[in-house]
Order: C-alpha cells, then structure tokens, then sequence
C-alpha cells in the first residue's frame, strides 16, 4: 500500500504490548495497495500485517475483522485479526482506527495460469458458502448507490466519448439491478475486489485472499466477475483469456454450480464488475489523496475491459 500515516516505532510496541504478541524487532512500511497504510511488523513471536484504516470508520470495520475471523474459522486461508486481552479486534494506532492480522506466507502471482484461475475459482466458492452463516450485515460500500454518486463527480474530467460510455453502461446497470433475474441471485458477504494483488500462493498452492476492506453483502456473482475480469483478462490489451475463465469458472461450479440466474447474467455482471474499478480508478486518478509511496492505477484499463465485455460477452 501507500504510507498515508506515518507509524512510530513507539507506537509500534505499544500495539504489540497491548496484544502481548512479542518486542518490536521491525517496522517496515509497504508498498503497493491505494487505499490503507500497511506495515510489515515483526516481533520475537512471529510476523504481522498493521494496517491503519484512512477510510473506512470504526462502525464499519467490525464487519471486515469479524468476517475475516468467521473466515478463517471456517477453513478459508484468511489472516486472522488479532486480539487483546478483552477479544477487542478492532485498535487506535496514530489515531487512525487500526487492526493487526497473521501474515500470510507466499507471494501474489501476477502472472496467472490456469492452475492458479481454478485455486481462486474454487476457493471463492469455497468462502461464499462459508460465509452463508456470518450473521452481521453491511452492504458493499463501493456497490450501485456509491457508482451513482461517484460518477457525476468523475464526468467533467472525461472526454466526450468516455462520458456517453460511462451514463451508458450506469443506466444499464441500474436498469439490470431492478429486474426480477437480479433479485434471485444469491448473495452474501463476498470480497468484491479478489485480484492478482490480493490472493497469495506459495509455488502453485493458494495460501490466502487478503485485503478484506471492500467486502460488503453483495451478489456471489458479482464476486465471480470481478475475479474473472482481473485473473482471466490480457492486461495488455483487456481482451478476455478463454482458457484461463474457464478453468476458473468449472472450479467454481465444482464447488457451488451458478443458478439459471446467475448463467443469464454472468455477461451484464462481468461488465458491472469493470464499471465499478473504472469508476474508481477515475476517482482515484483525478482526485487523489495526499500519500508517500502512494501509485494510482490506470483508469483506462478498466474502460477497455468494460468495453471488450458489452462487444463480446461470455457466457458460463
Ligand atoms: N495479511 C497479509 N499477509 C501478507 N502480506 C500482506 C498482508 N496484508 C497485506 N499484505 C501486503 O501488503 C500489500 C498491500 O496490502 P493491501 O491490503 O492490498 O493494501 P490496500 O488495503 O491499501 O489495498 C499487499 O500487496 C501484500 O504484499
Ligand atoms: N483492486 C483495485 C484497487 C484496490 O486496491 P487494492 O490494492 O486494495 O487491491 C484496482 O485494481 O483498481
């Protein structure tokens, strides 16, 4: 991530010492990620991740830490938020809402084959039905209320081509979310942002899906299509990658199969999963937040896929 609050290392044993985890032996800051700052920290028991929440509140937090506990709780290799002597999960370092998690062992693969597409298609399913009985509710917070808010603030700084694409593709998704097919899709608490960068292998095993803090109840396909539009998708050039979607979505199905629901709208799913990381990624670049270390990612990526999705849709 980027460093948007600096940490002391004097803050750094204090947190240790009231989660009673070990004496501080480093505090490094980390690179990559845009929306929390994250150090590695390291004591005589053992490695951790601190993350400082820069935007999300501490109401909304408990949602994150608890489902990451439920997670990891129900076999899905999360890491686990640690806690004090009173169970409290959720802390104050710099005066920033804060949490401390396991550090997840291996290492993202950003080159996806197949192998790994079909470890993080059946792995998802494997969460999705795991998180069934998570008993708190949050909506997703980066879902259709947040793309109708986003949007009118992004407009002004497009071009005129990008602008129709953008109302275009925003009126077909709310018109999309009003229909009866819409309303039968299952849905739960999914990760709503499961890309390369997210997910952690050792050689070729998946050892984790980290980055909780988009999580929100949403549509399980939904959940799908963001996966698929990042580990089956070309960067280069955005075009779908068939043999790596495929691999991902009979994993999938091995696990949990899609409805008739969700088969009929797996194409309008895949292009609201590149909306909303076009979106964002416009609000990111165009009206950035103060921070060392911090790299935007490029907007017009998302704006191909979503392009590539409405020319050429994929069916399950
Ligand atoms: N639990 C974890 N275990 C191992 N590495 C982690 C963990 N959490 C974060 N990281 C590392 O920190 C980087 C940034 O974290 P991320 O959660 O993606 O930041 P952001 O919330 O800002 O997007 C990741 O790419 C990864 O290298
Ligand atoms: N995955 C999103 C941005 C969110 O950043 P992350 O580091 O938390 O995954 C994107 O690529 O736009």
């Amino acid at each position: 991530m980027a460093v948007f609050t600096e940490v002391s290392k004097k803050d750094a044993r204090e947190v240790l010492r009231r989660l009673q985890i070990g004496e501080l032996v480093e505090l490094r800051g980390i690179e990559g990620g845009i929306e929390n700052t994250n150090y590695f920290l390291t004591s005589t028991q053992g490695e951790f991740v601190l993350t400082l929440f820069e935007r999300l509140t501490a109401e909304q937090l408990p949602f994150y830490l608890h489902l990451m506990k439920h997670l990891a709780h129900g076999g899905i290799p999360v890491p686990e938020p640690r806690g004090d002597k009173y169970g409290e999960i959720l802390h104050t370092v710099a005066g920033k809402p804060a949490a401390v998690v396991s550090k997840l062992r291996g290492k993202s693969q950003l080159a996806p084959e197949p192998v790994h597409c079909a470890a993080v298609g059946a792995m998802l399913a494997r969460m999705h039905l795991v998180g069934r009985d998570y008993d708190r509710h949050q909506p997703n917070l980066r879902g259709l209320p947040w793309w109708n808010e986003t949007v009118p603030v992004v407009l002004p700084h497009l071009d005129a081509a990008q602008a129709a694409l953008l109302q275009s593709e925003l009126a077909y998704q709310n018109h999309v979310a009003a229909s009866s097919t819409y309303a039968a899709l299952p849905r739960g608490p999914v990760h709503a942002d499961l890309f390369r960068d997210n997910v952690m292998f050792a050689e070729d095993t998946l050892t984790g899906f980290f980055d909780f803090y988009f999580a929100g109840v949403d549509t399980w396909l939904f959940d799908l299509a963001v996966c698929l539009n990042d580990w089956c998708i070309d960067l280069p050039t955005g075009a779908h990658h068939a043999e790596r979607a495929a691999a991902m979505l009979t994993a999938y199905q091995s696990v949990r199969q899609l409805t008739a629901a969700e088969r009929e709208l797996l194409p309008a799913m895949l292009r609201a999963g590149a909306l909303r990381f076009w979106i964002s990624r416009l609000w990111d670049f165009y009206l950035p937040r103060e921070a060392s270390m911090l790299k935007p990612h490029d907007p017009t990526h998302f704006e191909r896929v979503l392009q590539g999705r409405i020319a050429n849709p994929v069916h399950a």
